[in-house]
């Protein structure tokens, strides 16, 4: 795929943009993918809220980007006549929308910006402020773009080196840490496009979607992504990730995060350890694409991480004809798990390769 190609399979993907008249999100409803790509208006608190919860939009950067769009939304039509009043309505829709889910740092982090964004711009007149308040989003957008594709470079350099003759590169990943997780490149998918950029043919690489139950963002999302941009894709049950790895099918694994500790362990979607200690058990590299936006250094490590509990039915009946599992049983649905540190080849982050003892590593890269 040439440039051209690869820019145009972004802009069908793309989710997470406000519509013409900036009064509302713009996104791709994910919960319907791969079977209908249909886009969606959010305009209000609670639709944002919705979508954010229900996974409508989902992934770490992306949520952050779309919370600080609709920050950004909600207060043009604010009708507050003094700064006080303006910022107490900011403040309760910021506190609702933090309520969506709690495990991604980058919701957090989003919110935060853009209410520091307000509060540096006090003085201004409210017009003024709600006018920067929409920059601030944009430029939190536009940075997600770069910081991908700086992951995606460092990531493209790995692949490079596992590069061998007549053979494509063999790529596990797990969950959907891609376009439709941020702004453009994805974080896990970046050095897989930023390869098709650099003139490699789809056939250089082949990319392993764990399907990731129990939402199947991986079969879902991941390879509705990957196969559209023409790289070799095959999707397969989370349990056959270990005969994969055995098979010598895999060369390396990219996943995503939506929290990570100071100590380097980090949260992502549920599969995401089991993978990692699989991975260590064959020796096969495995690494975190992290944006420092998602990296929190006020937690400690991965116990400190706050877990979603989903709702049983996404176990029970989703995609089922009918309910998989008796009624008298207890379902248990974390939306992710923490992988130790000690399991991480690296973490790649748009300001350079991290290794073990990742606090300094982190630390050294300005965090
Ligand atoms: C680029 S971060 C993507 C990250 O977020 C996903 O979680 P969810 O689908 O619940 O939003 C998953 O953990 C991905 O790795």
């Amino acid at each position: 795929m040439n440039n051209a190609s690869v820019e145009k399979f972004f802009d069908k993907v793309l989710t997470g943009r406000l519509t013409p008249d900036r009064q509302a999100l713009d996104i791709i409803d994910q919960t319907l993918l791969p079977g209908t790509v249909k886009r969606i208006n959010l305009s209000t608190k609670e639709e944002i809220w919705e979508a954010i919860k229900k996974l409508r939009v989902r992934g770490a950067p992306a949520i952050g980007v779309s919370a600080a769009y609709g920050m950004a939304v909600l207060s043009s039509r604010s009708q507050a006549a003094d700064f006080d009043s303006f910022y107490s309505e900011f403040k309760a829709n910021k506190e609702y929308l933090a309520s969506s889910r709690p495990t991604a740092v980058n919701l957090f982090w989003a919110l935060n910006r853009m209410e520091k964004t307000l509060l540096d711009n006090r003085t201004k007149s409210i017009p003024e402020i709600q006018e920067i308040l929409y920059h601030e989003a944009d430029k939190i957008q536009a940075e997600d773009v770069q910081i991908s594709r700086n992951i995606g470079e460092i990531g493209f350099g790995l692949l490079k080196d596992l590069k061998k003759e007549g053979r494509p590169v063999g790529i596990e990943t797990h969950c959907n840490a891609g376009t439709l997780a941020t702004a453009k490149y994805g974080t896990a998918t970046a050095p897989m496009y930023i390869a098709l950029e650099h003139g490699w043919k789809g056939t250089d690489m082949h990319v392993y979607c764990d399907e990731t139950r129990p939402l199947l963002q991986g079969a879902r999302l991941t390879s509705f992504e990957v196969a559209s941009a023409g790289i070799t894709t095959t999707v397969q049950c989370d349990n056959m990730a270990s005969s994969l790895m055995r098979a010598g099918l895999i060369d390396i694994i990219f996943v995503g995060c939506d929290r990570v500790a100071r100590n380097g362990d980090f949260a992502n979607k549920i599969g995401t350890s089991g993978l990692a200690i699989i991975a260590k058990h064959y020796g096969i590299p495995f690494y975190v694409c992290a944006p420092s936006s998602t990296i929190d250094m006020e937690t400690p490590s991965g116990s400190q991480i706050p877990i979603e509990m989903r709702d049983p039915d996404e176990v029970t009946e989703m995609w089922y004809q009918e309910r998989m599992a008796p009624e008298n049983v207890n379902v248990y649905n974390p939306a992710f798990d923490v992988t130790d540190h000690s399991l991480i080849t690296g973490m790649i982050t748009e300001k350079g390769l991290c290794t073990a003892p990742f606090e300094d590593a982190f630390r050294k890269i300005g965090l």
